[in-house]
């Protein structure tokens, strides 16, 4: 391992807004936050972009990145604990989890940001109903789910899955910089985001909100992520 990574996990150790794999903590997120303002999350945070600006602009909303990578986590923990944005959390952990970090709906509403596609692995989408069933079981009735990506397929992806579990859309816009909607949250631009911009990447928003039914993973799907582990 880097040496800067090694110093960027030993310092998260030490920031009180920094909880690694934190099984303790569902139902005890507004003794956390000493207050009952809603929290969101911010999914695949790498650096916590959103996290921070959002809790910048919103101080009477709670919001915590989740991401594996403690060294990206890094820089957004510093600068909320520089900025004294107690608002501002961070989950160390795998979203593949987030029922043993958050309790039943502990959570209003979630951000995906530009998680990696994974072209050959659809079971590892954070769109895949399997993690739609997660986020049902934190997440309070008629949150909304917001995702931000570059890809195509990503979002195709998520269209066939919205469809496929009666989900409804609250928005969806392809091309957020053509249609002149990169405004509000939507116009904070992440590290990831950046890099795609510049290589000229289309910027796709789609917006939904699950089913009051539960979500089930079809028998197709499981199937599919059975073959993906055995070609492991
Ligand atoms: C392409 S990066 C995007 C980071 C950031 N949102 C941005 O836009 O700059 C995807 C991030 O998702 C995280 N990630 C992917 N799958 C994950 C999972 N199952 N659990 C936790 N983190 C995950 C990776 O560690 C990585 O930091």
């Amino acid at each position: 391992m880097g040496h800067k990574k090694l110093i960027r996990f030993r310092a998260i150790e030490g920031f009180r807004n920094v909880l690694q794999y934190p099984k303790h903590m569902p139902g005890t997120w507004h003794e956390f936050f000493q207050n009952n303002h809603p929290i969101t999350l911010e999914l695949a945070c790498g650096k916590g972009e959103y996290s921070v600006n959002l809790g910048r602009e919103h101080r009477n909303r709670n919001f915590v990145g989740v991401d594996i990578k403690g060294n990206r986590i890094y820089n957004g923990a510093k600068i909320a604990i520089q900025e004294g944005l107690d608002n501002v959390a961070f989950v160390r952990g795998q979203i593949d989890h987030l029922n043993e970090y958050f309790a039943e709906n502990e959570v209003s509403d979630l951000w995906i940001v530009f998680s990696d596609p994974f072209l050959k692995k659809p079971k590892n989408r954070l769109t895949h109903p399997r993690f739609l069933k997660l986020y049902q079981q934190v997440m309070k009735e008629g949150g909304v789910i917001k995702l931000k990506t570059d890809s195509r397929e990503l979002y195709d992806f998520t269209h066939e899955v919205i469809a496929e579990q009666s989900c409804s859309i609250v928005e969806d816009i392809q091309d957020i910089y053509s249609k002149g909607k990169a405004t509000g949250a939507l116009a904070i631009q992440t590290f990831y985001e950046k890099m795609h911009l510049a290589e000229g990447r289309t910027i796709y928003y789609l917006a939904f909100t699950l089913p009051a039914h539960p979500i089930v993973v079809p028998e197709r799907r499981k199937k599919e992520a059975e073959e993906d582990a055995a070609a492991e």
